[in-house]
């Protein structure tokens, strides 16, 4: 067997081609959308991904603006920058690149953001929201994940879903939104006993571990579904979490890196944004872009 390769890239495409049309309509009844991302230092790969993110807000027809501010911002400026942002209303989604300098406290930043306009999902209330079956703001990755799996298996109840991480950002949000599709779940981390094993009984497995090529061909039970979150800088390149060589033949289909998770983040970020303008304005949520 040679597994199917899910092609994020494609479906980030076509989901951002389906966002324009929304933001078209949008912008015929004088609304349009706008994102703020707010960068704090000169981080190179941050740069880059704050650079496509601007582009493709445009490419969709929202309004994009970027604020950029030194490494040695004192936090009260940048708490100042979000208050001002939270009540301009030409704003509707509210991004603080991550990770924040040291001298920051991320959590007291995050929590500052409208949680209307927590287009990242990270918002204490938000996270609560999502824990507890209510209309959020649901985290790109997992969400862009989410929809990749859908698109593959159809129903998810009653698999069994293994999840290699527990971050905020990625495994927890991303177990919540498994459990909800009915999944039975499991979280796995650096302390779990005997991951090869547990991983040969997943039909889904999420690896967010954030080591290159950590999960082999030989854990994976044939015919499962691999959506692989990594994105590690290696001497050869871009590489994700699963040992895509050995773990392709066994899988059912993989997403490979890059070209996989990473375009679905964004696409994600801009349904997100879209959902946040359409619940501003009273308007009901966009279909399809919501778990
Ligand atoms: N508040 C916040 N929200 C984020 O969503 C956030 C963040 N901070 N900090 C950094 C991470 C990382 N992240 C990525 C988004 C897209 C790709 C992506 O499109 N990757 C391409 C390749 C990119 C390349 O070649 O470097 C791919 O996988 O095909 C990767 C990584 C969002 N993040």
């Amino acid at each position: 067997m040679t597994a199917k390769l899910i092609d994020g890239k494609a479906f980030a495409a076509h989901l951002r081609a389906r966002i324009g049309t929304e933001v078209a309509a949008m912008k015929a009844q004088g609304i349009t959308p706008g994102l703020a991302v707010v960068l704090v230092g000169e981080d190179p790969a941050s740069q880059v991904y704050v650079r496509s993110k601007g582009r493709m807000t445009r490419e969709v027809g929202m309004n994009s603006l970027e604020h950029r501010l030194p490494a040695d911002t004192p936090q009260a400026d940048l708490l100042a920058l979000i208050d001002r942002l939270n009540a301009d209303p030409a704003v509707n989604g509210i991004l603080v690149q991550l990770p924040l300098p040291r001298h920051m406290d991320e959590a007291a930043v995050i929590n500052a953001i409208d949680p209307a306009k927590d287009v990242d999902g990270f918002h204490i209330l938000n996270v609560g929201r999502l824990a507890t079956g209510q209309k959020a703001m649901v985290p790109c990755t997992p969400l862009g994940c989410l929809m990749l799996l859908r698109a593959h298996l159809g129903d998810l109840s009653g698999k069994n879903a293994l999840v290699i991480g527990r971050s905020n950002i990625v495994g927890k949000p991303m177990a919540q939104l498994l459990l909800r599709d009915s999944a039975t779940v499991t979280v796995a981390h650096s302390r779990t006993a005997n991951l090869p094993a547990l991983c040969r009984q997943a039909d889904i497995v999420v690896a967010a571990v954030g080591r290159a090529r950590f999960v082999q061909g030989d854990w994976i039970k044939p015919g499962a579904v691999v959506i692989d979150v990594g994105i590690n800088r290696t001497d050869d390149g871009l590489v994700g979490d699963v040992d895509f060589d050995s773990a392709a033949p066994v899988a059912g289909a993989i997403t490979p890196v890059p070209g996989g998770v990473g375009p679905m983040t964004i696409a994600c970020l801009l349904a997100n944004t879209l959902t946040a303008t359409a619940r501003a304005n009273g308007l009901p949520d966009p279909k399809g872009l919501t778990p």
